[in-house]
């Protein structure tokens, strides 16, 4: 069955917002975009060298830029960076544009997923389970705000996730106030 839309995925660092999002196009027939791979193409350096260079809100405002631009196509996968439900206009934008699901899990399986990657500026801290528990403390309202589906991660496989999605979303998306 062709689900119509765009479905955009948001969520912490290691959620696995990138490597659902990938998945979830493949099984949907959908093209698959993710901001941060995006803002890399674009400017050829990878996301630390952005942070290096230009600060977090260097990169922020590249973001939003890369996020206006992609919400506005047509059947896509968009899997977005953890901190795009910062901005305001991201989250009407995300809203406005498709069908938002919010994964989530537990800080302690957002740890283990992201402890071995140097790639992600904000958990190169001393302690970045404490920065993981604090950006969840902050952030889970923004999540939810913007959310039409909410899925909890923790101690499932990809492959379980993107089939257990594209069952919810079957259901879910022709109800959807965009389709
Ligand atoms: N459900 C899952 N179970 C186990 N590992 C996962 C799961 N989802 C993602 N991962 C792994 O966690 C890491 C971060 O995933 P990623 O897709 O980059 O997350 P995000 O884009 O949300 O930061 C990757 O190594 C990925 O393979
Ligand atoms: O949470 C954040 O603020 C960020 C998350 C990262 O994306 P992932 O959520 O895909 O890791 C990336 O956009 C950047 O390092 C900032
Ligand atoms: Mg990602």
């Amino acid at each position: 069955m062709k689900i119509p839309g765009n479905f955009f995925l948001v969520g912490l660092m290691g959620a696995g917002k990138t490597t659902v999002g990938r998945a979830l196009a493949r099984a949907t027939g959908k093209t698959f975009y993710d901001s941060d791979h995006e803002i890399e193409a674009r400017t050829g350096v990878r996301i630390p060298t952005i942070f290096e260079l230009e600060g977090e809100t260097g990169f922020r405002g590249r973001e939003h830029d890369v996020i206006a631009e992609l919400v506005a196509m047509k059947d896509i996968v968009l899997a977005t960076g953890g901190g795009a439900v910062l901005n305001p206009e991201n989250r009407a934008n995300l809203r406005r544009g498709g069908f938002v699901i919010y994964l989530r899990a537990s800080v302690d399986d957002l740890y283990l997923r992201t402890a071995h990657d140097k790639n992600r500026p904000l958990l190169q801290t001393a302690n970045p389970k404490q920065r993981l528990a604090e950006l969840f403390e902050a952030r889970d309202p923004l999540y939810r705000e913007v959310a039409d589906l909410v899925v909890d991660t923790s101690r499932q496989t990809v492959q379980h996730l993107t089939h257990q999605l594209l069952q919810q979303l079957e259901q879910k998306a022709y109800a959807h106030r965009q389709a």
